[in-house]
């Protein structure tokens, strides 16, 4: 059973820790290399020291399994948390550029100055990972930070403020457990940046909020992001990769293939290899599903409901079920669940899924699957199986989202080097690595006049024909 996180809101004092948090974030301005590598040191040491604190918190939550919450909670973290101390010391220098003809005599430089205090907000998903994970950018682009982890996986939650009081004094890093009520309290102060992670419907509550102060803010948000399977795939390739990105984390992954749209000539051969993938990696020994350990739960009964009621939907309207379906609420059990015969009027055809149901669509030309694609907001993103190059580079070409990854699914998340995010409905900026930083950071230009121009006098009131003829000059030819 879940630890239910108590109502904090009359115990906390957000505004005194706040305060605290804007005078450290004014002493850290200047904080070296040194300084915010010790930090990020420190807190993966508790990381390293804790992964089976990590993984009992998941399996309380959700049944997360080990190696799951090994891969998708921990490794991406301590793997965010090393390449940060291999490159920070470039990303903190500042960047010289070039100086425009127009502005000779001078010479310009990029400084990285941290923004100040961030607030993060963080989804249940992958609970630790995405707390932790802007977390280690805040620390490294020398900001504070007040996180407000989910409410809907306590475990995990109780575990990262216990790791933060143990790594961090409260006037650095702080967390603020509880609801909307605490988020939206936390919301009301003028923080310099807030990254948010979750459902684009708060992800727009938290940006009206931003507004009133011009907090500048990185919301990861989620949405429909499609798989499209062109007649010249390799269907077991893509079938075994398919059924992994989908069903991990029990299909609650905000980058989760939310649908596939297959060619129509592939449609049986591809449903038969993603029924033989599914027994494979959950039930190779024929005892049932649910019995699988490598198998997690939805979690907790709002979104079972929520799933439920999709499956129902589908089913009432005429779609087919052809796989899975069994359902547990007692134990949060949702089979892996696919579904064809899908229509426009379907809510798996709508919003975001964020749970175990696959529904299967076909096209049969690739502009057709283009244009369903760009008939729904611009997913997180977007997976192209085929080894027709022509096609592939006319998808990432004609379609816009966050990210787009070409015969794989949801691996891009591992990739440092990679902007992460979405755009317009599925996000708005950018996170992990060198990104990550950059959030976290104000970009500050630093122009030093170097030799001086005597005739910018002439551009002085009152402006005489020489001004008028330099300005003239400058127009035509700068
Ligand atoms: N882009 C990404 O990296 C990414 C990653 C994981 C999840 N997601 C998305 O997150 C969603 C699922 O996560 P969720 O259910 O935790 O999202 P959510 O938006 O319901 O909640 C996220 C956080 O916001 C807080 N919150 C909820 N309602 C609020 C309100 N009215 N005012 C202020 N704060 C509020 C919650 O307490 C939680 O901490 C999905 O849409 C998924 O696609 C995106």
């Amino acid at each position: 059973m879940l630890n239910p996180i108590p109502n904090q809101i009359d115990r906390l004092d957000f505004q005194k820790t706040f305060s605290d948090h804007q005078e450290t974030a004014v002493r850290w301005r200047s904080s070296t290399l040194e300084e915010r590598s010790a930090r990020l040191v420190k807190l993966r040491n508790w990381i390293k020291e804790n992964q089976n604190l990590i993984r009992k918190a998941l399996w309380e939550d959700f049944r997360k399994p080990e190696p799951e919450v090994d891969l998708s909670e921990i490794f991406p973290v301590t793997s965010e948390i090393n390449h940060t101390l291999r490159n920070l010391k470039d990303w903190m220098k500042p960047k010289s550029v070039s100086t425009p003809l127009s502005m000779i005599g001078t010479s310009g430089k990029i400084h990285f100055e941290p923004k100040g205090t961030a607030l993060i907000i963080s989804p249940w998903n992958f609970p630790f990972n995405l707390t932790v994970g802007p977390l280690v950018s805040a620390l490294a682009a020398g900001c504070t930070a007040i996180i407000k982890p989910s409410e809907l996986s306590p475990a995990t939650s109780f575990l990262i403020q216990k790791m933060v009081k143990a790594v961090f004094p409260t006037n650095e890093v702080e967390v603020f457990l509880g609801e909307v009520e605490e988020s939206q309290a936390l919301l009301r102060l003028p923080f310099d940046h807030i990254f948010f992670t979750g459902s684009p419907a708060v992800g727009k509550i938290v940006m009206k909020a931003a507004a009133e102060h011009l907090s500048s803010v990185t919301l990861e948000l989620g949405g429909k992001s499609p798989a499209i399977i062109d007649a010249s795939a390799d269907l077991n390739d893509a079938a075994g990769k398919l059924i992994w990105g989908k069903f991990v984390n029990c299909g609650q992954t905000c980058i989760a293939p939310d649908y596939i749209l297959v060619h129509e000539s592939q449609k049986e051969r591809l449903l038969m290899e993603l029924k033989v993938f599914l027994q494979k990696f959950y039930d190779p020994a024929f005892k049932g599903i649910e019995n699988s350990r490598d198998y997690a739960r939805i979690i907790g009964p709002k979104h079972f409901e929520r799933l439920s009621d999709h499956l129902e939907d589908a089913i009432s309207k005429g779609a087919t079920l052809d796989f899975g379906g069994k359902t547990d609420k007692s134990s949060f059990y949702f089979e892996p669940t696919i579904l064809t015969s899908i229509s426009e009027d379907m809510s798996v055809f709508q919003g975001e899924i964020f749970g175990p149901i696959l529904p299967i669509l076909t096209f049969s030309t690739i502009e057709e699957a283009i244009g369903m694609v760009n008939s729904k907001p611009k997913p997180l993103a977007l997976y192209y199986f085929g080894k027709e190059s022509e096609n592939s580079e006319k998808v990432v070409r004609e379609t816009s989202s966050g990210n787009v990854v070409l015969n794989d699914c949801v691996i891009h998340f591992l990739h440092n080097n990679l902007p992460f995010g979405g755009v317009n409905n599925s996000g708005i900026g950018k996170a992990h690595g060198h990104e990550g930083f950059l959030a976290f950071s104000n970009e500050k230009g630093v122009l030093t006049q170097r030799i001086g121009l005597n005739n910018v006098t002439l551009l002085r009131p009152p402006y005489g024909v020489k001004a008028k003829q330099i300005i003239s000059t400058l127009i035509k030819w700068f």
